[in-house]
């Protein structure tokens, strides 16, 4: 099988020769709380390699970065203040020096959509195959800008992992009829089906529209590969994040530092403390590095709002520190994925809706229009509706 590489740029010439992959131990397990782990027994997804994914993360060697923000709180400008100890420069020469040495990250939608849907499916297969390993074991480098490299350049890791599902909050979350969210998908179905003819239209379907499989045993692989999975779909509304029905996971932008300092981050941290914990916990014990383009999908808590938290790593640091614009977008572009494997792994312990604020588009100074690009760009083979909500 002939797994093509994500694209991560226009210009293949340009290699992010600083990335490297890693692997890294999802949140999950290092969820310490007893309730959490009896409904972790009781709500087992149906096998272990369900559950296990493979984690990849974008190692970025640090370049010159300073941060020194002052807009967080006393615990938080502490630490960022250690790591402002490990930084040089101001904000300016980092960012010019990232921008030197990094490749642009334009993104050829239709290339991407290709090589993502070969990704993925190349994904699953990897999650079941040789390469259990510790937390931190290494990655084959990410081949960002060989969009024709090899399946050995862009193999991933499989860790096991021991995700934990809040089954008794599963079964207290009532059928929710949100009639937008129906509406918008049935849309989306109607526009998949009025471009399914060609291939060069982009996709807007859901799983229950998709065609039966006919391939033979023989052919199935190679079929699959080949099928093209569905774009993720966006729409916007006005509105409050944290309005969501239960069981919709909600997804922010975030730093490696282990801090919800502003922005809905903060709003994030006074609404679930105990997801703000896990949060906090999992960077604790986790690299930055290794943490950087993954996402942490932190299950509902016994106490608060039934929702999940998908936490989103598209900068290693916050404030005056952050990444590059650029690579905020290729960072988020990594993590997307990550948080796309892992749904599929969870089945239908996944998150019933998914809603995201306009992630990027705040602190980190990110045009949302390009951001919100990237995600259409996305393929999820079950089809994937993304809410977008954003308070103005
Ligand atoms: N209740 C609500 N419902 C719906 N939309 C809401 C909302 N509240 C705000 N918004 C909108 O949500 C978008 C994102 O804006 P944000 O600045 O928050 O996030 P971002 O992704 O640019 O940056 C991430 C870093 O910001 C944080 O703070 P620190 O890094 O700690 O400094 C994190 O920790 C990260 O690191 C903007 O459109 C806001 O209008």
């Amino acid at each position: 099988m002939s797994i093509s590489a994500k694209p991560k740029s226009s210009t293949p010439e340009a290699p992010k020769s600083q990335k490297k992959r890693r692997t890294i131990k999802r949140c999950s397990e290092s969820d310490e709380e007893g309730t959490e782990d009896e409904i972790n027994d009781s709500a087992k997804p149906k096998t272990t390699s369900e559950i296990t994914k493979p984690k990849t993360s974008t190692i970025k060697q640090q370049v010159a970065e300073e941060s020194s923000d002052s807009d967080h709180e006393d615990e938080e400008d502490s630490e960022e203040d250690e790591q402002d100890d490990e930084d040089e420069g101001d904000e300016e020469s980092s960012d010019d020096e990232q921008t030197n040495t990094k490749k642009p990250t334009k993104v050829n939608p239709l290339t991407l959509k290709k090589q993502i849907s070969t990704k993925t499916q190349a994904s699953k297969r990897r999650v079941e195959s040789d390469d259990d390993v510790a937390q931190v074991a290494s990655k084959s480098k990410k081949p960002k800008t060989q969009p024709a490299a090899s399946s050995s350049s862009k193999k991933k890791t499989a860790i096991p992992s021991k995700r934990r599902y809040d089954n008794d909050s599963e079964d207290d979350i009532i059928e929710l009829t949100s009639k937008s969210i129906k509406t918008k998908s049935k849309t989306a179905q109607t526009q998949s089906a009025k471009s399914s003819s060609s291939t060069l239209t982009k996709k807007q379907t859901f799983k229950a529209s998709k065609e039966p499989e006919v391939e033979t045993d023989s052919k199935e692989e190679d079929s699959s590969d080949d099928e093209e999975a569905p774009n993720v779909v966006v729409t916007e509304h006005k509105g409050n994040l944290f309005d969501a029905p239960p069981n919709t996971l909600l997804l922010h932008a975030c730093n490696c530092m282990g801090v919800w300092g502003a922005g809905i981050a903060l709003a994030l941290k006074k609404n679930y403390p105990h997801h703000f914990k896990r949060y906090k916990e999992h960077c604790e014990s986790t690299s930055p590095n290794l943490l950087l383009s993954t996402c942490l999908l932190i299950p509902p808590q016994p106490t608060g709002p039934k929702h999940w938290v998908g936490c989103l790593f598209t900068s290693r640091k916050y404030g005056r520190g952050k990444d590059t614009k650029d690579d905020i977008m290729d960072n988020t572009d990594s993590a997307l994925q990550d948080m796309l494997e892992q749904l599929e792994n969870m089945g239908d312990n996944k998150p019933k809706y998914t809603w995201m604020c306009k992630i990027n588009s705040g602190s980190f100074k990110v045009p949302w229009s390009q951001t919100k690009a990237l995600i259409e760009a996305l393929t999820f083979r079950e089809g994937l509706h993304i809410q977008v909500v954003d308070k103005k």
